[in-house]
């Protein structure tokens, strides 16, 4: 008779998850049946079809699922976690856009949220702070670093969470992994053992535990995040800095781009909201 398990899934790799057991044994698994929509983060029950293999049955009920959409799919990044780290870089520039479009995600799920400006030992810092003020200014917080230097800065806002670390690719995200856990490289091996390596070459995430308490997943670079699931007024009340303002526009359903005595509008030429915020908003709600 085959053994039921609970295991959680610390990797997706495509149609492949591996599933770590409570006692850290690891499966290799597959789920039953054809769609894929297991996430890494998933508590899942296993069925062992082998040694150290497996196939997932169900998915336990998440607390928060983060993921990207657009018309046709959805794209799963990461399941229980309690807070988003958004990866930018002072060099190459970084997408404000991309980071808005996690924010307003993050938001959604009511995931905290910690904005960490790396390669902060670079002369174009002055440029990337400037580029991040609005979002101090409306309560993200916002940590700079050196991934190369030092992240021990960082560690505080890691403590009793489970948290995923999104960015466009170059941010340096591998970088600050391999700082956070020196242990990331061996166990990449190992997992790759299990794996039979060089079958499985596309890595979508990976869970590494810092300590009992507080876990941290890691995705590949992203440089689109399809936003299909929002409604306008959801996008609306995630522009944190535009909460005052809603319900005051002349239209109940004005689209704070062209209307006459759009609150929002109004507040920006005040310089009450940062008009690259407000243009994001177009931007982001235009399609
Ligand atoms: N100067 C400086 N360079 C850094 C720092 N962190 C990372 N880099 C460099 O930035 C480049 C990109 O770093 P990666 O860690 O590979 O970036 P990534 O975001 O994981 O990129 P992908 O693997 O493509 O998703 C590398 O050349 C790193 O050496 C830093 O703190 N300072
Ligand atoms: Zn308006």
């Amino acid at each position: 008779m085959s053994e039921k398990l609970r295991g959680q899934v610390i990797a997706a790799y495509g149609r492949h998850y591996l599933a770590e057991l409570p006692g850290g044994e690891i499966l290799e698994c597959v789920p039953r049946g054809k769609k894929s929509e297991v996430a890494c983060g998933d508590v899942v029950e296993v069925e062992r079809t082998g040694t150290d293999q497996g196939v997932i049955n169900g998915i336990a009920p998440r607390s928060t699922l983060l993921y990207r959409s657009d018309a046709y799919k959805q794209k799963l990044i990461a399941a229980n976690v309690t807070q988003i780290i958004v990866v930018v870089a002072t060099e190459p520039s970084f997408n404000d856009e991309l980071l808005a479009r996690c924010l307003l995600a993050a938001h959604e799920q009511k995931l905290e949220t910690l904005i960490v400006l790396n390669k902060c030992d670079l002369p174009q810092i002055a440029a990337a702070r400037a580029q991040l003020s609005p979002y101090g200014k409306i309560g993200y917080k916002v940590l700079e670093l050196s991934a190369k230097k030092d992240v021990t800065s960082l560690l505080p806002f890691l403590q009793g969470h489970t948290s995923v670390l999104v960015g466009q690719s170059g941010m340096g995200k591998s970088t600050l992994v391999n700082a956070l856990i020196p242990a990331a490289h061996a166990a990449t091996r190992e997992i790759s053992t299990v794996l039979d390596s060089g079958k499985h070459t596309t890595t979508h995430a990976r869970l590494y535990h810092l300590n009992a308490d507080s876990h941290l997943i890691d995705c590949p670079g992203v440089q689109l995040f399809g936003l299909h699931h929002l409604d306008f007024a959801a996008m609306e009340r995630s522009f944190p800095e535009f909460l005052p303002y809603l319900g005051s526009c002349r239209f109940a359903n004005c689209s704070h781009s062209h209307e006459p005595d759009c609150a929002i509008r109004k507040a920006t030429a005040e310089g009450k909201i940062d008009e690259r915020r407000l243009k994001l908003f177009q931007q982001i709600t235009a399609h």
